[in-house]
């Protein structure tokens, strides 16, 4: 267990546009493990964003700085939107997502592309493509183009202004991201794909010199293959059924990830889990959070799809709490409650009725109910 008392710590913090709204579903599903199958588990809500900038002149306040910190887990809903104009970006950036996978130094994030096998017959990409995807991307977090210095817009002489990004990795970061692929993959299909674009930059010259290292040194019973992110996004289209464990840098591992979120159907279904070192009592921080951002096109209305963050409960049951079964239960409600046809718009085929965030909330949790009773007529 990961804390010197029985009970796991959880912040739950909703942030900005549907953050609130999918972190809400996601934290009833929660307490329903908390409730029905005695996971031990505290649960602390925390605000993030403009509300508390207004009302506290800091978008993380300390109240929400205190409930992370103490925290196992962090049940993070989404950052960003239109709202963010009004905070100075240095008081955003005092606070951002970004600093915070720093702070916690939560390198390996694990986002698995599953495509239900309900959405597979009715997703909009063709159900031959998506039955049976099942793969892992695991993004390195913490470094790359989006941490190197130096960064900044400067004036040069001529008037004109220079936007400047640095790209940059080391051995280390390079060696226990790709570790942790290497790892995952043992327990699945044991193959890792790495991907870089190394006839061009010299970090991914770098990361496929140390990833072959690795491999040779310690994983040679893992299958490893190489492909450059150009290819890498398209393969995950034409066939994303050949990839068991995907492993990339921070920026391609973005990208990589929203692109193949049309493999599991749309971007609102993805979970992901951010995890930190294991320290010395074998406790690892962690952020559970869904892909998909703030989406201000549809904030406020109640329509977004909680499934990407009730899937990262799952992720969270699985990777903190040690529920293994508890995890299987929840992936197979929800898989469950989408066979019964339960949709929000994102995913609804023609003519199928579009349930709410809450509704689709409601459908999951029936659906954990009938799952978990019938397991116990089973025994
Ligand atoms: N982890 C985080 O907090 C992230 C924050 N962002 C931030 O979010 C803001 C909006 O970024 P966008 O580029 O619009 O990306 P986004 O991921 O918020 O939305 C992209 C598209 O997907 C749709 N979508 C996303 N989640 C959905 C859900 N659960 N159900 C149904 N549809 C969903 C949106 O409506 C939109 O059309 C930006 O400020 C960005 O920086 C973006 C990605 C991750
Ligand atoms: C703030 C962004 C880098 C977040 C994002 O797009 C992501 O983590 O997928
Ligand atoms: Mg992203």
């Amino acid at each position: 267990m990961n804390n010197r008392s029985n009970m796991f710590k959880v912040a739950v913090v909703g942030g900005e546009g549907i953050g609130p709204e999918v972190t809400a579903q996601s934290h009833r599903v929660l307490k329903w493990f908390a409730a029905n199958r005695g996971v031990p588990v505290t649960m602390r809500e925390a605000q993030y964003g403009i509300i508390p900038y207004l009302a506290t002149g800091k978008v993380l306040p300390e109240d929400t700085v205190e409930a992370m910190e103490e925290a196992d887990a962090i049940l993070w809903g989404a950052t960003g939107g239109p709202e963010t104009k009004e905070v100075p970006p240095a008081a955003r950036k005092a606070g951002s997502l970004l600093s915070m996978r720093r702070k916690y130094d939560l390198y390996a994030n694990l986002r698995p592309i599953v495509a239900s096998p309900a959405l597979a017959d009715s997703a909009p990409l063709k159900a031959e493509v998506l039955r049976g995807v099942d793969f892992v991307i695991i993004r390195e977090l913490t470094s790359g183009i989006y941490f190197g210095e130096p960064r900044g817009i400067e004036t040069l002489a001529d008037g004109q202004r220079r936007g400047f990004n640095t790209e940059q990795y080391t051995t280390n970061q390079i060696r226990r991201v790709a570790r942790a692929a290497f790892e995952l993959a043992r327990t699945r299909k044991g193959k890792v794909c790495s991907v870089d674009k190394a006839n061009v930059l010299e970090t991914s010259v770098l990361w496929r010199e140390e990833v072959i290292a690795l491999h040779k040194q310690e994983f040679s019973d893992v299958e490893l293959n190489h492909l450059y992110v150009d290819n890498a996004a398209m393969q995950i289209v034409r066939e994303p059924r050949q990839f068991d464990v995907m492993v990339t840098g921070n920026i391609f591992g973005d990208i990589l990830s929203d692109c193949a979120a049309m493999a599991s159907g749309s971007l609102g279904m993805l979970p992901s889990a951010s995890l930190g070192p294991v320290d010395k009592f074998g406790r690892r921080k962690a952020l559970y959070e869904p892909v998909h951002g703030s989406a201000p096109d549809i904030a406020g209305k109640g329509i977004a799809n909680p499934l990407g963050s009730i899937l990262s409960v799952a992720m969270m049951l699985r990777l903190t709490l040690d529920r293994p079964d508890d995890a299987d239960l929840l992936e197979k409600a929800v898989d469950t409650a989408l066979a019964n046809g339960a949709r929000t718009a994102d995913i609804a085929e023609a003519g199928a009725t579009r349930l709410s965030t809450e509704q689709m909330g409601d459908a999951v949790l029936s659906a954990l109910e009938k799952v978990a009773a019938k397991q116990k007529e089973s025994v």
